[in-house]
């Protein structure tokens, strides 16, 4: 446990070992002479290998680690084990890399290195693009977006998005044109899957020529011709209809297409972004989506965080939408209660149901600087999520019987309880994911799910 070793603190340096040797003494003065580079890593150096535990227990008491894990470096003298479960269970807690000490040199050459990428994808994270349109402060959201700027930033990779709707997927692919760097760009097209007509043979697509088909008046320009040299969003991907899936396979491995009712070859070449919030692997087993095709617009996939995943976020949603919403000199606030009212809520459409719902409340608003309750349209007073806290003061068949009165179902109510109890139990055992399992008698994996599900930092 950390109490039994010496712990040299610096803004940028935790050395965590029994002595104070020649590489923790090295480390510390050249993180400190660092201090000044807000991007560079947060170095956290080991004698031992530590156990996950060690670690939260460290981040947690350490109060001077960036707030952004992915910039925590974690340093070992000399690995006691080699033991990949155990690396990949010190990964879990959010830190960025283990690395092993060489020498001063090559260390030096992996911090700098690590520093210009993290300065980088922080730098294209503020960009107007980025800042003003992709709201969001929560841990959470922000690792999922720089996961996301470091694939567009470094690599050409397709990327496939998935998430539920409204959680914003359409926005990202905004964003990854927008980083993307290639010289001379072009422009960003985006296809919604569901829109796509077979008997046309995907003329959406790959465009057609004059009298192809019946109304093909004149010859069109379709999305591959459209998008090259620059990206192609294609929505909905797992709705495309399984002809077209072969012949998407093609265009992307072999980069030509030929125009509907045309004999030519025409090339193309753009980044793929591809979006869907069905489970493609299970739309594979079924055979209505193409394995090999699945592989191809998967270089990198992402999951998107529903709005359920990351609450914290929803003040500076709302901030942002009312902003949307009023000029800036008449912009309200919510006030108190409506802003507890926003938070309880339950929100199957993500962000889009939070922006329909802001909306609502302004079109209704009277000019005042808060926005109040009575704003809130009966029509959504109904929609409060059931306060789970309140299993405790009552009965538990009272709850029950609240919650199915309030249009709960068996499975909400059984989702609500078991999270309940997995968050007392993380309360009882002040955090530690492990007691916490032993005391609900559940594999620790479940208590890590959940607090990674709702961004919890411990
Ligand atoms: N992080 C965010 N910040 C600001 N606005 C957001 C954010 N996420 C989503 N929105 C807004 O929510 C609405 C839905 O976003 P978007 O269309 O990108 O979602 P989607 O996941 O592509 O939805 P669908 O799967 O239904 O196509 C848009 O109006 C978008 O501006």
């Amino acid at each position: 446990m950390i109490e039994n070793f010496h712990i040299f603190h610096q803004r940028r340096f935790v050395s965590l070992s029994d002595t104070r040797n020649d590489q923790s003494i090295f480390l510390e003065n050249y993180c400190e002479s660092k201090k000044n580079f807000p991007f560079f890593p947060f170095v956290i150096f080991c004698d031992h290998t530590p156990e996950r535990q060690e670690l939260e227990s460290l981040l947690s008491n350490c109060d001077t680690y960036p707030t952004n894990l992915k910039s925590i470096i974690l340093i070992l003298n000399k690995r006691l084990t080699s033991d990949l479960a155990n690396h990949l269970q010190l990964l879990s807690t959010g830190i960025d890399d283990i690395i092993e000490w060489t020498n001063e040199k090559e260390i030096v050459c992996y911090l700098e290195s690590k520093f210009k990428r993290i300065k980088l994808i922080d730098e294209a994270l503020k960009s107007p693009e980025v800042k003003n349109c992709l709201i969001g402060d929560s841990m959470i959201w922000k690792n999922f977006l720089h996961e996301i700027a470091e694939t567009t930033i470094f690599s050409n990779a397709s990327v496939l998005l998935i998430g539920e709707s409204g959680t914003g997927k359409e926005l990202i692919s905004k964003m990854i044109h927008a980083l993307d760097n290639r010289p001379d760009k072009k422009k960003l097209i985006i296809v919604d899957c569901t829109t796509i007509v077979p008997e046309l043979s995907g003329s959406e697509l790959f465009g057609h020529e004059r009298g192809s088909y019946t109304n093909a008046i004149q010859s069109r320009e379709g999305a591959f011709a459209l998008a090259n040299g620059g990206s192609l969003f294609l929505d909905e991907i797992g709705e495309l209809p399984i002809m077209l899936q072969a012949e998407l396979l093609r265009v992307l491995q072999e980069g030509t297409y030929k125009r509907v009712g045309s004999n030519n070859w025409q090339k193309t070449s753009f980044r793929l972004i591809c979006a869907t919030n069905r489970d493609l692997k299970v739309l594979v087993e079924e055979g209505k989506f193409r394995k090999d095709l699945f592989f191809r617009i998967s270089d990198c996939q992402f999951h998107v965080p529903s709005l359920e995943e990351r609450r914290d976020d929803i003040p500076v949603l709302v901030n942002h939408f009312l902003s949307q919403f009023f000029d800036k000199e008449k912009c309200p606030d919510a006030d108190k209660p409506v802003m507890e009212y926003l938070l309880k809520r339950k929100y199957p459409g993500n962000v889009r149901e939070l922006k329909q719902l802001v909306q609502r409340l302004s079109l209704k608003h009277i000019e005042h600087k808060k926005i109040t309750i009575g704003e809130v349209p009966p029509e959504d007073r109904g929609a409060l999520c059931i306060d789970t806290n309140q299993v405790e003061k009552n009965s538990i068949n009272v709850f029950i019987r609240k919650a199915l009165l309030s249009g709960e179902n068996w499975w909400n109510l059984k989702n609500k309880i078991s999270e309940t109890a997995i968050q007392v139990a993380l309360e009882l055992e002040i955090n530690n994911k492990q007691k916490a399992a032993e005391r609900l008698g559940v594999d620790v994996r479940t208590v890590q799910q959940y607090v990674k599900k709702k961004g919890i930092s411990t």
